[in-house]
């Protein structure tokens, strides 16, 4: 019989219970003793889901109180030593919750991309005062609670290799350069929770190696032959998981390794089966990763179950069945969804339903095809219902689509020749200073939304409400001063969300919440076909925010790239195909901003370096693809109007020539807290067109001073021409409260007009 378990299940609950726990223990509204209660709730509602499925296993240590690499941190002893001292004699999550969101004394940990997804992990922090002297008591508990329950638990953890490929040295730790020389330090951590593991009966361990399916050095490489030697035979048994890729090129070396069994990413790279197969050694398991933990769409059981039965006929019980990672990444139960089309809902599966799918192929594994066959029939028909909706295939768009003339993507000019038409009309100053878009996003402000939504204020009350915010906006930017204005996205749930709601061929859920970060959580939007655009979805709003002021206001618009990877994606459209079709929408919604009298249109794609493939060979293919969305997009504009993108999680270093391709007149990125680091990349690369480097760090509730952010831009006037700069925050202020967001916004106008005195007197 095939065991079945998961690599990880969502923690936030399906009513996002956790996320609101956690804001109502940040604001001091309930204490730690309540927090944990809810945290303990979730885990066993989770267990019991995955009980109630059927799986065999139950991951325990998937919950995390906000990100699973702290916990793993945690429970190791490796949290960042600068903040020993944050409540060092009080309750732990004082701690831990500096760590992640920073206190008085101390900035928080850098919080950046989970590979390629758009979950948020808080990078390690490497420092010579290191010990990693933790015996994991908290995992332990949630290992009792589990087995109190009367079920298998199967903890879960961070790999070693993982967690340092992912870490940053801080500071000056001497001989410890590179993170890999700290594995001989951690390595007693890791051995003395699976000791302690081992001796609560737990019988497997699951150590996540997302890190290998990277491009990986030989030092690497070696490093894990050497990590996984010193930690078998040291209680558990031990499962490798790797995932979002394929591992196949290095299956000799797992073949190798001392452990137990091997998890593959078999939706993603299913090509790598065979490298194992051949001579996967006795009495090893290999977990087959068959349900996609990426994307919600149904599995084909039948084809996956004809697909697998000559796998368990060739390895019988150590065949393992998982999805293909953690379902961190999906929603947590399709139950909770009532306004999707039926054909829609029918082809869903949300985290529970994926664990169902996987319990119905082991039954079919183990009694036969006939056994499980309305499952089968059941889901072949749901798959059949979606590929058969009217909007899923739309000449009209496939016709647009081959129609695109080979200078689809070309502006009319040049970049120099269109700079100067956009500042005939603009008239800016030297220096202009602007914002990335959105303003506070108040609780009055969600509460309109959620009354228009559940029909308690009509369409007049809600026009009125967003139109007040936006007087009000328009009103705070002219008297700050600042040069280009936004009219602040208050209608806006979401960036992406947002126009998920308006595009055809796309769907919204209602509940389909995923962790982004913390106790942030966003609800992709479902593209499940040809995708058009259906109605001006911007235009109103910039066209009333532009009729308050004499000033440029900017329109706002998502990027066709973020919009792709920042939603759940159809699945039998490549990603070239459907960006494409997303940037045909957008260039419309462009063409009529122009004629709107909008002079300025930002096209945000903080998701483009998310998007690049993991590996270097895929990259090329996926990056032209990328270009030509945006620049198709962007190319609904004439050349007197200025296109603006915004780009944040600055680690773009390599893709500099993408970004310079993209052509947009304009661009701004996150520098404030690498302090200018990546404007030199920019100079190094010479970037042509012109600059915003953030110089005001949203993330933080800290205020800088004009100081602050004047010395910021003298570094960069040293790095790019003053005539090619601009001034901004390094991001949008929809997190922020407003006394913050003034003061900010107020000092960083002071901050521009100084240097801006500065350059003319020079010039004189
Ligand atoms: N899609 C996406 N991905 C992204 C980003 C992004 O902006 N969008 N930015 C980065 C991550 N940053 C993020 C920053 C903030 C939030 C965030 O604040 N999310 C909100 C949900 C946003 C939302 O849809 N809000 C709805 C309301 C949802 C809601 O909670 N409604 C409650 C009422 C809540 C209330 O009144 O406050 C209800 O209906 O009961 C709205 O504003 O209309 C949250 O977690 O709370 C998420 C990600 C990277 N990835
Ligand atoms: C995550 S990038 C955000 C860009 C968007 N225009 C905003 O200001 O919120
Ligand atoms: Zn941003």
């Amino acid at each position: 019989m095939s065991l079945t378990h998961t690599l990880g299940f969502p923690r936030i609950g399906a009513r996002r219970e956790l996320k609101f726990a956690l804001e109502r223990y940040w604001r001091g509204e309930s204490d730690a003793a309540e927090l944990r209660a809810v945290g303990r709730s979730l885990r066993r509602t989770h267990w019991q889901a995955q009980r109630e499925a059927g799986l065999d296993l139950v991951a325990v240590g998937d919950f995390a109180w906000y990100d699973q690499v702290l916990q793993t941190l945690d429970w190791l002893g490796g949290l960042p030593t600068r903040f020993a001292d944050a409540g060092a004699d009080a309750d732990p999550f004082v701690r831990l919750f500096a760590c992640a969101r920073g206190n008085a004394a101390q900035p928080a940990m850098e919080l950046t991309k989970w590979f390629d997804t758009n979950y948020h992990y808080l990078v390690p922090e490497l420092s010579a005062e290191l010990r990693f002297d933790g015996e994991a008591v908290e995992l332990l508990d949630w290992v009792c609670e589990a087995q109190a329950l009367g079920l298998h638990a199967k903890p879960v953890l961070i790999g070693p290799l993982t967690l340092l490929r992912l870490a940053k040295v801080r500071g000056d730790s001497g001989a410890l350069a590179q993170p890999l020389d700290w594995l001989p330090r951690l390595l007693p951590a890791y051995r003395r929770v699976l000791r302690a593991l081992g001796e609560l009966g737990v019988d497997w361990v699951q150590l996540d190696e997302p890190a290998l399916a990277l491009d990986l050095d030989a030092d690497w490489l070696a490093a894990y032959r050497e990590a996984y030697a010193a930690l078998a035979g040291h209680g558990p048994r031990l499962l490798l998981a790797s995932y979002f890729g394929g591992i196949g090129e290095h299956a000799a070396l797992l073949r190798e390794l001392p452990i137990d069994g091997v998890h593959l990413d078999l939706v993603r790279a299913p090509g790598q089966l065979d490298g194992f197969l051949a001579d996967w050694p006795q009495p090893r398991v290999l977990s087959a990763g068959i349900i996609d933990g990426r994307n919600i769409w149904r599995a084909d059981l039948e084809t996956l179950l004809a697909h697998l039965s000559p796998l368990h006929a060739a390895l019988g019980e150590r065949l393992w069945l998982a999805p293909s990672c953690s379902l961190l990444h999906v929603p947590v139960d399709l139950a909770h969804e009532n306004t999707l089309p039926a054909a829609l809902q029918g082809a869903l599966a949300f985290a529970v339903q994926k664990l169902g799918e996987l319990t119905t192929l082991a039954r079919g594994l183990r009694d036969g095809r006939e056994a499980v066959s309305a499952a089968l029939l059941e889901a072949s028909a749901g798959r059949a219902a979606l590929a058969g909706l009217p909007n899923r295939r739309h000449p009209l768009v496939e016709q647009r689509l081959a129609e695109l003339d080979a200078d689809a993507g070309e502006r009319a000019l040049p970049f120099a020749e269109r700079a100067q038409r956009q500042q005939a009309v603009l008239g800016l100053p030297l220096l202009p200073t602007t914002t990335i878009g959105s303003f506070p996003q108040t609780a009055a402000l969600r509460a309109a939304r959620r009354d228009y939504r559940e029909q308690r204020i009509g369409h007049l009350e809600y026009l009125e409400r967003m139109r007040a915010e936006i007087r009000e906006v328009i009103t705070r930017q002219e008297a700050l001063g600042l040069d280009v204005l936004v009219h602040g996205e208050p209608e806006r749930n979401d960036m992406v969300e947002y126009f998920g709601e308006l595009l055809g061929g796309v769907a919204t859920s209602a509940n389909g919440w995923v962790q982004s970060y913390g106790s942030r959580c966003v609800k992709p939007p479902l593209i499940y076909g040809d995708v058009y655009r259906r109605e001006a979805m911007t235009v109103g709003w910039s066209r009333y925010a532009q009729s308050l002021s004499e000033r440029p206001v900017k329109g706002m618009l998502t990027g066709p790239v973020t919009l792709w990877k920042w939603s759940f994606c159809r699945d039998d459209r490549d990603s070239a195909t459907v960006m494409t079709q997303l940037a045909l929408a957008l260039r419309e919604e462009v063409a009529e901003l122009e004629a709107a009298g909008i002079r300025i249109v930002q096209i945000d794609e903080p998701a483009f370096r998310e998007g690049l493939p993991l590996r270097a060979a895929a990259r090329a293919d996926w990056l032209a693809a990328a270009v030509l969305a945006f620049r198709i997009a962007a190319a609904g504009a004439g050349p007197a109007t200025q296109i603006h993108t915004h780009m944040c999680y600055s680690e773009f270093n390599e893709i500099l020539p993408a970004i310079a391709a993209l052509d947009a007149d304009v661009i701004t990125i996150e520098t404030a807290r690498s302090d200018m680091e990546l404007l030199e990349a920019f100079h190094d690369f010479h970037y042509p067109n012109a600059i915003g480097p953030g110089v005001y760090d949203i993330h933080s509730p800290r205020v800088p001073g004009s100081a602050a952010m004047l010395r910021l831009l003298r570094r960069a006037v040293e790095l790019i021409p003053a005539e090619r700069l601009w001034v901004n925050p390094d991001c949008g202020l929809k997190t922020r409260d407003w006394p913050e967001v003034d003061a900010a916004l107020a000092q960083m106008v002071e901050a521009a007009r100084t240097l801006r005195t500065e350059l003319a007197s020079v010039a004189a």
